[in-house]
């Protein structure tokens, strides 16, 4: 999984110097800048949660799962604009995991 991460930070970096956006897609939308790259985000967060609810009442997570790679590909395509990636997130989710982690031997010694 952090593997695919990884790979696709690599895709989005490069993206950011290509000089063909009628071609990619994501060198469009650095080119396009930040606050189109924001309301992508802003549309797929939006997207996501109604098929979450959609999700709900069918039982059917299909949809979702596919709203949910957009909003984490476009926060991705975010990041990368901004000079940041996945790692970043992911490392901050690990300290928090293992602050957690640490938290609960604490409670469990008591
Ligand atoms: N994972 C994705 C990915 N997920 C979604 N999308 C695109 O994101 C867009 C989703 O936006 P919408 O559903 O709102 O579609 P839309 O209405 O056509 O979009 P807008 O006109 O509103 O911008 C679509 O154009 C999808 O093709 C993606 N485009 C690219 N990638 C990855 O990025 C890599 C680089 O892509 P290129 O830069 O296009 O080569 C690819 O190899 C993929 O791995």
């Amino acid at each position: 999984m952090s593997d695919v991460l990884q790979q696709l930070d690599a895709v989005l970096e490069s993206r950011k110097n290509s000089s063909d956006a009628t071609q990619s897609y994501v060198a469009s939308l650095h080119s396009k800048g930040l606050n189109k790259i924001l309301e992508k985000v802003g549309e797929e967060a939006t997207e996501t949660i109604l098929a979450a609810k959609d999700a709900q009442s069918s039982g059917e997570n299909g949809d979702l799962i596919g709203e949910t790679a957009d909003l984490w590909f476009h926060s991705l395509v975010m990041l990368s604009h901004l000079g940041a990636d996945s790692q970043d997130v992911v490392r901050e989710l690990g300290r928090r995991f293992g602050l957690s982690g640490l938290e609960e031997k604490a409670a469990r010694s008591k």
